[in-house]
């Protein structure tokens, strides 16, 4: 049966391989069962409902992906997603953690709708390539900031906006030996490298008594408090339209990115470097982002983190089944998720950002027309503290630059039009 629906002999694998790769895989994105009910919870979430819709909207996700497309890729709620959540919409725009719920629904539908028309090619071929390592580099800041503020290494100041805290503080120590045991684990190869880290620092929160022992393993708890609380009354309002285009923006470059990464390192692309069930992929996509908020969970999506499967052999979709049913087994430690401090998750934050980062070296940087905007890009990204407002500025800088520099072939309908889009939302917000 397995043969029948994954085809294992076809891509050259079998049942022991790819169950190495699902583990593989869900070794290195399991710090998202710790950090994402951390994340929401700043939003005012239930950390313990979000916990179980955190590994439920991941669970389904994998499943569908490895059923439906095949792809040894997994899911789980995006890093970077659920900040843009909390700190944007929640935090500074002031919607409620349900009406941003709705949001992250409407803007699953959409993406949906988009991913069976050919509209969503066309907005994606239409974003210029180092608008891309902009944003992802932006994002990666934008996390590192969050670690680094949650540690105390960086605080606020009247005086300069931020200046460096109590780094000789035990959440300050903790969050930097966390780093860079990160670091040493991954330098040396361990694929647990991120897991192992936050159950570390956690031992020692708990040895110098700064973390109380909850118990390992417990029934799940209730997801009552968010599940299906979204609200989605407010989301035809044209105030929420900009937050679901936000939502469906990011996510449209976050899929994009990760699947084409994920393919390219598991030979998945065919001779045109085209994905092949690339609309299957983008289906089980937004299929996860619209039962995650329908659980109780930011934006589910296509996890970087598939590359660390594929590098161990994964080449179908059991890799990502078998994740899915690691997801489910997760739920059962409940206790040790809700004891986990914030410092044990911040060097993760960090860690994540160096990956995200990475990409730029692949901008131009002697064509200042290119590097101009992914600086702004990425730069402004932490400091407007904004994902969504950093792209805008991106992309209006990306064609005024253009247009200034009368480099016109480098302009396309979609660029005008985004930045056009956007320069209306600063005038009117
Ligand atoms: N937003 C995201 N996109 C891709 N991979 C991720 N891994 C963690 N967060 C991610």
């Amino acid at each position: 049966m397995l043969e029948k629906l994954f085809k294992l002999k076809e891509h050259n694998t079998n049942l022991k391989q790819e169950a190495i790769a699902g583990l593989t895989t869900f070794l290195t994105m399991a710090y998202i069962i710790f950090v994402n009910p951390m994340m929401l919870a700043d939003a005012g979430m239930d950390h313990g409902a979000v916990f179980v819709a955190t590994c439920l909207a991941a669970a389904v996700g994998c499943l569908v992906m490895g059923l439906l497309a095949n792809y040894p890729i997994a899911l789980a709620p995006g890093m970077g997603l659920n900040a843009f959540f909390t700190y944007t919409v929640v935090g500074e725009m002031g919607y409620s953690w349900e009406t941003a719920l709705g949001a992250v629904f409407m803007s699953g539908v959409c993406f949906l709708i988009l991913s069976l028309v050919k509209i969503r090619e066309w907005i994606v071929n239409s974003i210029p390539m180092s608008l891309r390592f902009g944003i992802a580099a932006g994002i990666g800041l934008f996390l590192a900031l969050i670690g680094l503020k949650s540690a105390g290494i960086v605080v606020a100041s009247p005086a300069t906006l931020v200046t460096m805290g109590d780094i000789t503080s035990f959440p300050a120590i903790m969050a930097a030996l966390g780093f860079f045991l990160i670091i040493a684990m991954v330098q040396r190869g361990l694929k647990a490298a991120v897991i192992f880290s936050i159950l570390i620092v956690t031992v020692l929160g708990l040895l110098f008594g700064d973390v109380q022992y909850n118990g390992l393993v417990s029934l799940p708890p209730s997801i009552a408090p968010t599940f299906m609380k979204m609200d989605l009354s407010s989301v035809l309002e044209v105030s929420m339209l900009s937050v679901i285009f936000a939502f469906l923006f990011v996510d449209l470059f976050d899929t994009s990115g990760t699947l084409v990464a994920v393919a390219q390192r598991g030979g998945l692309l065919d001779e045109k470097g085209r994905l092949p069930r690339v609309k299957r992929a983008l289906t089980a996509d937004s299929v996860a982002t619209i039962a995650g908020a329908a659980l109780g969970t930011s934006t589910t999506t296509s996890y970087i983190e598939s590359t660390a499967g594929v590098s161990a052999g994964g080449r179908t979709g059991l890799t990502a089944v078998i994740v899915g049913l690691l997801f489910i087994a997760a739920l059962f430690i409940s206790p040790l998720a809700g004891m986990v401090p914030a410092y044990a998750t911040a060097g993760t934050l960090f860690y994540v950002a160096i990956l995200m980062m990475s990409g730029l070296v692949n901008v131009e940087w002697e064509d200042l027309t290119e590097a101009a905007p992914v600086v702004v890009t990425c730069l402004l990204m932490p400091l407007t503290f904004s994902i969504a407002n950093a792209i805008g500025l991106g992309f209006i800088s990306y064609a005024v630059i253009k247009l200034l520099t009368g480099r016109f072939k480098d302009l396309n309908s979609g660029i005008l039009v985004v930045a056009a889009l956007f320069m209306v939302k600063f005038a009117y917000s």
